[in-house]
């Protein structure tokens, strides 16, 4: 063993800093362990680089637009002239510092962690290998254990002529400097939905395709046919129960063959799912499977004997909320700490388009394959009074899903103008189980879109 791969003995061992690991390697590395954390690319993970804040700054710019032009029905005349130039400034500039990590290296350094970019992978219970970016080698034997947090990558449906065209990621989607003439997004997902409804609004020609007969088939129904009619209305064309039989690029653009027809498009996203980063990491040397799609993990994050494993790749909701909520019970079991272990029968999510698509705990599906009695109730978004004082844009629902036997609401959803923060009253009310009783008994403000969740609750019935 050369001195450069002499092995070094530290507290903890951080692989992968998405927002799960990073937050949990500056909570051990101020609670005073020996901590080593090491990313292959950007401290941060996808998240603030590439997935959630430039998406969400996309949105709030597309969104800025769709309300400038709904002013014609409620205010007087506006002459609305997109431009993608402020986007991808702000992406730029205020949000990923020009995809640089320096300020959140120096965070977790000044944390007093040691920080790598770096590829690592395990070598046995509790070692770790990194290869660092100037072609050298670590070794590190970790006293309390490893944790791990690679995330994912985009999945490469095996379309024929896909693989060896210029196909756009989310990556390539957040760092655009134009929006193109025309896009077809493959993937009808969080990802491709909202990043379709971004992209019509500055003015491209967006064709939609989706393998599922319906747009995001985690959430209701409902909720999927709202957002289709939504985005139909825009100008989208949404294509379901497609997937294409080849993919051709040239220098008239994309070409893609359905069974009927060919869908052109200047760019091609490809937003199909997610591959977990859990090849080369060294998994069989701890007695794990490395071409499992996701980690198994205990309720304390555990894999096996001193290693965790957090975020997308434990299959419990690939959301930042989860990784970051994943990081903190970890963190305890890490420190020797007591405290309430993970439990998901309360993940909420939003989907940022406009109406946004929210839900939290089981869909109606689910409850029923659960095995529950289940009673549901909802009402449109529209015959709400707030709904009717808003107009245009305020479509949408809310639906709950009872426990009819516990009289417990174990799921519901909202879609509509700011859902993701009307759902936080539904979360609470299927985090802690409050009774439909008691939820009937409040008083909800008027005129709130809140407001909904009392006659959606009126709607399960007596
Ligand atoms: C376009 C888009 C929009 C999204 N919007 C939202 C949203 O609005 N809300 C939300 O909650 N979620 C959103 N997500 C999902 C969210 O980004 C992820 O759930 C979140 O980043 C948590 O992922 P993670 O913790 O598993 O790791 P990641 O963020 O994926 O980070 C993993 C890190 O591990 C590193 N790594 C991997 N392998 C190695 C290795 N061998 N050695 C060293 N380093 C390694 C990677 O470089 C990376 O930095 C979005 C995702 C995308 C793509
Ligand atoms: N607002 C948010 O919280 C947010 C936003 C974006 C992403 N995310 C997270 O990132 C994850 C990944 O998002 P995503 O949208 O890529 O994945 P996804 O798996 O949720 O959706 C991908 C969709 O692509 C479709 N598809 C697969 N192969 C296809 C093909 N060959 N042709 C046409 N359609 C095809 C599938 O039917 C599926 O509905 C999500 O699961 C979500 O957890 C969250």
């Amino acid at each position: 063993m050369s001195t450069q791969e002499q092995e070094h003995e530290v507290d903890l061992v951080v692989i992968g800093l998405g927002p799960g690991g990073e937050a949990l390697a500056t909570g051990a590395a101020r609670a005073g362990l020996d901590v080593v954390a090491i990313d292959k690319h950007l401290v941060g993970g996808e998240c603030p680089y590439y997935g959630c804040i430039p998406s969400k700054m996309m949105l709030r710019a597309a969104d800025s637009l769709a309300e400038a032009r709904r002013a014609g029905t409620l205010a007087g005349d506006v002459e609305v002239t997109a431009s993608w130039a402020p986007v991808a400034r702000r992406i730029r500039e205020e949000a990923t510092d020009d995809w640089d990590d320096t300020v959140a290296v120096r965070r977790l350094a000044d944390a007093g962690a040691t920080v790598h970019h770096g590829t690592a992978r395990l070598d046995g219970p509790r070692r770790v290998v990194v290869e660092l970016r100037d072609g050298s080698t670590r070794r590190y034997s970790a006293r309390r254990g490893v944790v791990v947090n690679p995330g994912t990558r985009p999945a490469l449906p095996p379309v024929p002529g896909l693989a060896g065209t210029p196909w756009w990621t989310n990556r390539d989607a957040v760092r655009a400097t134009v929006a193109p003439a025309s896009l077809v997004v493959l993937g009808g997902g969080p990802i491709g939905c909202e990043l379709a409804q971004v992209f019509a609004r500055f003015g491209t020609r967006v064709t939609l395709l989706q393998h599922n007969e319906r747009l995001l088939p985690h959430d209701e129904p409902e909720a999927s046919a709202v957002l289709e009619r939504v985005l139909l209305d825009e100008g989208v064309r949404v294509v379901t129960g497609v997937e294409p039989r080849r993919v051709a690029h040239g220098a008239g653009g994309f070409a893609l063959t359905l069974d009927d027809e060919v869908v052109h498009g200047d760019r091609l996203l490809v937003a199909a799912g997610r591959t977990p980063n859990l090849d080369g990491l060294g998994l069989e040397t701890v007695g794990l499977d490395p071409s499992a799609r996701t980690v198994r993990v205990d309720e304390r994050l555990r894999a096996a004997e001193g290693l965790w494993v957090l975020g997308d790749v434990t299959g419990h909701g690939a959301y930042t909320h989860v990784s970051m909520y994943q990081s903190a019970v970890a963190l305890r079991d890490v420190l020797g700490q007591d405290g309430p272990p993970a439990a998901y029968h309360a993940v909420p999510h939003v989907t940022f388009s406009d109406p946004e698509v929210a839900g939290v705990g089981m869909t109606e599906q689910q409850a029923r394959d659960a095995g529950l009695r289940v009673r549901t109730g909802s009402t449109p978004m529209e015959q709400s009074s707030r709904g009717f004082v808003h107009g245009p844009g305020a479509t949408g629902l809310v639906k709950v899903v009872e426990d009819a036997d516990r009289g417990v609401l174990v799921g519901a959803s909202v879609v509509g103008p700011a859902g993701g923060e009307v759902l936080g009253a539904l979360a609470v009310a299927v985090h802690a189980g409050v009774p439909v009783a008691t939820l009937r008994t409040m008083i909800y403000a008027y005129p709130t879109f809140h407001r909904a969740i009392e006659s959606a609750l009126a709607d399960l019935g007596i």
